[in-house]
């Protein structure tokens, strides 16, 4: 055999492993296709996750791909970097406690300017790049959230957070319609005060995204970050936890630290009103959302109810 004729056979033997595993990767999605059709999945996406104009390109990719592989995506996003920018250019000092930004009535002004006026247009303009797919909403349009004032327990002692609100009551029709008409919301976590007429609070994006799932009966919410999952011992890397129940999670909450702890508080809040899962992933990694909706082992960290951690599941690994 000539050279030639071995350097070609060897080729397309390359060609051919290579297709394999192209159809192998394809054909692992099957089971999930089949488990999520239909189904609402809410996505919170974080401002850490979204700094990159890459990463904000392949977030943009995914919720259309998720529409089109016929589930219902629903984003909630945060942009607490971006605040903290704006806020710095115009000169407003800043501060956190337990993980929630302290909000005076100033402060409030630029969150709801950079999280329904900026970061919201851009997520809807790049998914719209696809197709008039994306519709873009405030918790305060159609009566969608209505919040209460909450402070933060911070060293056992109370502390008042300023105008930082819960999401206490979710009127989902909004987002229902836009989803029925085939359009992929994305909403802005402000909630209009319960308490005060004509007032807005500032509601941390995980706990919006989680009474949102809540409220929509989602199959899955799933939280983007800037780390790879939720770390029992941070930040010793060797640390991260692939699956937790509520009950475990519950009795490490304590122990959290900043931003982790409003994301593992919005993770129980999901599985506690009935969503069956709660996923932390890395948003750092582009389509990281892919792998985590469609492929068995998922990636960063799953949140599940109590007693669910050694679930049912089918050959293919899909759980009941
Ligand atoms: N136990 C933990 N596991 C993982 N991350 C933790 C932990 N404790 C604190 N963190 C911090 O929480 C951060 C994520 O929260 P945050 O910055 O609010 O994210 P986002 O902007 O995506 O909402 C991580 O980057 C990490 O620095
Ligand atoms: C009360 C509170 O802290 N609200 C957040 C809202 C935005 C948010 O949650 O953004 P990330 O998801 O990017 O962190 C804030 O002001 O930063």
């Amino acid at each position: 055999m000539s050279e030639e004729q071995m350097t070609h056979d060897g080729d397309a033997r390359t060609d051919a492993a290579a297709a394999a595993r192209k159809a192998e990767t394809l054909i692992e999605s099957l089971p999930w296709l089949k488990r999520f059709h239909g189904e609402t999945i809410v996505v919170k996406f974080g401002g850490n996750a979204m700094v990159s104009p890459e990463l904000q390109r392949a977030f943009a990719e995914d919720m259309v791909y998720l529409r089109y592989a016929g589930i219902r995506p629903v984003v909630v996003h945060g942009g607490g970097p971006q605040i903290s920018s704006m806020l710095e250019r115009l000169g407003i000092p800043s501060e956190f406690r337990g993980g929630y930004r302290v909000t005076t009535p100033e402060t409030m002004d630029v969150v709801r300017m950079v999280l329904s006026g900026q970061v919201n247009r851009e997520l809807v303009s790049l998914i719209n790049e696809h197709g008039p797919l994306a519709a873009g909403l405030s918790g305060e349009d159609a009566g969608l959230f209505r919040g209460r004032r909450r402070g933060a327990v911070v060293d056992g002692e109370e502390v008042d957070l300023g105008l930082v609100g819960d999401v206490v009551a979710v009127e989902p029709e909004a987002v229902l319609a836009q989803v029925d008409a085939g359009r992929i919301p994305v909403v802005s976590s402000i909630a209009p005060d319960l308490d005060q007429p004509g007032q807005s609070l500032n509601v941390n994006a995980d706990s919006a995204a989680a009474s949102l799932a809540v409220a929509l009966g989602a199959a899955k919410l799933v939280i983007l970050t800037d780390v790879a999952g939720l770390y029992r011992d941070w930040p010793n890397r060797d640390s991260l936890v692939s699956e937790i129940d509520a009950a475990e999670l519950e009795a490490l909450l304590p122990s959290l630290e900043s931003g982790m702890i409003p994301k593992m508080a919005a993770c129980l809040e999901a599985v506690a009103g009935g969503v069956p899962k709660a996923a932390i992933i890395d948003g750092r990694v582009p389509h990281s959302i892919l792998l985590e909706v469609f492929t068995k082992q998922g990636i960063g960290t799953e949140v599940v109810p109590t007693a669910r951690v050694a679930s049912t599941t089918d050959a293919a690994g899909v759980t009941a």
